[in-house]
């Protein structure tokens, strides 16, 4: 196996105030919008940019939310291994409300569009957007794009991009692993 960084701490740290700023632009003071973070792990990012919003740029408090796709996935009956679901917890109305989806990675796509079923139990948002720290190019199986990427990564199909996060894993960091 070998690894090469792609995103060190210092990328990531400016790709996280790039998109905060892209955020603001389109959501002003976010009193008409919800951060969902994909479980598991595109809620680090969500907390991470919510801090940066509140702290850095004094966006007044942002709703935040985490939505589990675990089994709303349509390949959930294919594993024999029992599953196991991560938090839900929406604690707010998103009827009406503009909702952004963030995720560490979008590759296929399927995981979005489970999170796009899940939603559904909570209302009709008055729209949905997505925001990835890493887009990987050529890989959707369906028409899922991004409305705010960090950075596009071309990843063949025996690679994978691991993002790492200081508060989980020590560091920040983005690898490309190769077997
Ligand atoms: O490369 C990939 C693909 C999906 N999910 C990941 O975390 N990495």
């Amino acid at each position: 196996m070998s690894q090469k960084v792609l995103l060190n701490s210092k990328e990531v740290t400016i790709i996280l105030h790039r998109l905060a700023c892209q955020l603001i632009e389109k959501h002003l003071d976010f009193s008409e919008t919800i951060l969902v973070g994909i479980q598991p792990r595109g809620v680090f990012l969500a907390e991470r940019l919510k801090q940066i919003l509140e702290n850095e740029y004094q966006v007044p408090e942002i709703s935040l939310g985490y939505l589990d796709i675990t089994f709303f996935r349509d390949d959930f009956r294919r594993t024999d291994k029992p599953l196991e679901a991560n938090k839900t917890q929406i604690n707010f109305i998103v009827e009406d409300k503009k909702v952004i989806f963030i995720d560490d990675v979008l590759f296929t796509g399927r995981s979005i569009r489970s999170a796009l079923t899940a939603i559904q139990s909570f209302g009709r948002p008055s729209e949905i957007e997505l925001l990835v720290l890493i887009d990987r190019r050529f890989s959707r199986h369906l028409p899922i794009q991004p409305d705010y990427r960090g950075r596009q990564v071309d990843a063949i199909n025996g690679e994978k991009v691991i993002v790492s996060w200081k508060e989980n894993d020590g560091e920040d960091v983005v690898h490309l692993v190769t077997n």
